[in-house]
């Protein structure tokens, strides 16, 4: 299981928004600000949520960092998925990571295992993923990316994976295990549905292939902190800067850190670096998803939150 990301760390991706209100399902919408005045991959989102790019574009007007949570949905169970995400969005976090359980999570740590174990356990599966965001989606105010393996959307199709997670309200897309030579099929299929395609690169990752991962990131760069697999740890690597640097010379494009960060001060280290977002996996999940109750879970979780992103600008 603890196969480190080394070698998937090719294996990226992206996400898109997606657009529901899009002019192409109401042929006599007009949009009243032309799309002109946005970057392709920043194309509108429904009306209200704002896509996973423009959302860090606001931020950076702003001159604050994202705080992006991670869950598993179903775990414990999809009514406090639910109920955890519009906790998580009330308290503020300009993203969510939302993840769809798999049998064979390589990239992640025990925390997240768990989590995933406990949510098949409970019979999760995509397509309830889905409907539960169908409704949940329209009433957050941040936009979801969702996180998942490659395998359960080629077993749907990419296609139709692309399409209907569109539908569904979700903006971004983060695929781990897929090397950026074959992500060709997902980012065609995420472009038409105007889902950002997010792609990851990681401390051993070589320079030019972290170009080429930057270049065909969307939404934000995922910058993996350290080898191994998901899960918090002590401390966050100081090289974490460095390699903010060297990424930040060949883009313009968010760049946004996870793995390994689970408390305070390593949101405010981070942020300091320079990171654009901040990303929290494990700790949220361990908070929410091992609770005595999902009540408890939930009030953890909320408190939890709060305490992290109120250390960031
Ligand atoms: O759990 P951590 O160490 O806080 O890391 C973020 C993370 O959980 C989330 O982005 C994630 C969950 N599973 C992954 C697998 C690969 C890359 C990233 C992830």
């Amino acid at each position: 299981m603890a196969i480190s990301l080394k070698s998937t760390a090719a294996g990226l991706f992206q996400l898109k928004n997606h657009n529901t209100h899009s002019p192409s399902r109401f042929p006599s919408f007009k949009p009243l600000v032309s799309t002109k005045r946005f970057t392709p991959m920043a194309a509108l989102a429904t009306s209200q949520t704002l896509g996973i790019s423009e959302t860090f574009s606001k931020l950076k007007n702003q001159g604050k960092v994202a705080f992006i949570p991670y869950i598993t949905a179903g775990d414990p169970d999809l009514s406090t998925t639910a109920e955890a995400l519009k906790v998580l969005d009330s308290c503020g976090s300009d993203i969510i990571e939302l993840g769809v359980p798999y049998s064979d999570p390589l990239a992640d740590g025990p925390v997240i295992q768990a989590a995933a174990t406990r949510s098949l356990a409970r019979g999760t599966n995509l397509n309830a993923i889905l409907s539960m965001l169908k409704e949940v989606a329209p009433q957050l105010s941040c936009p979801i990316a969702l996180f998942a393996y490659y395998n359960p959307i080629l077993k749907r199709g990419v296609e139709k994976f692309m399409s209907t997670i569109r539908d569904v309200g979700i903006q971004g897309l983060v695929v781990p295990d897929v090397p950026l030579e074959e992500t060709e099929l997902l980012r065609r299929e995420a472009l038409k549905n105007k889902i950002e395609l997010v792609m990851l690169t990681t401390p051993t990752t070589p320079t030019d292939r972290m170009k080429a991962i930057v270049e065909a990131a969307e939404g934000f760069v995922y910058l993996v902190s350290s080898v191994g697999v998901t899960g918090a740890r002590a401390s966050v690597s100081d090289r974490v800067q460095t390699l903010l640097t060297e990424i930040k010379e060949v883009t313009t494009k968010p760049v946004a850190v996870g793995f390994g960060i689970s408390k305070p001060e390593h949101v405010k280290q981070v942020a300091g670096w320079g990171a654009d977002g901040v990303i929290v996996g494990s700790a949220m999940v361990k908070v929410l998803g091992e609770a005595k109750s999902p009540e408890e879970g939930l009030k953890a979780l909320e408190t939890f939150t709060k305490s992290l992103k109120s250390v960031l600008p």
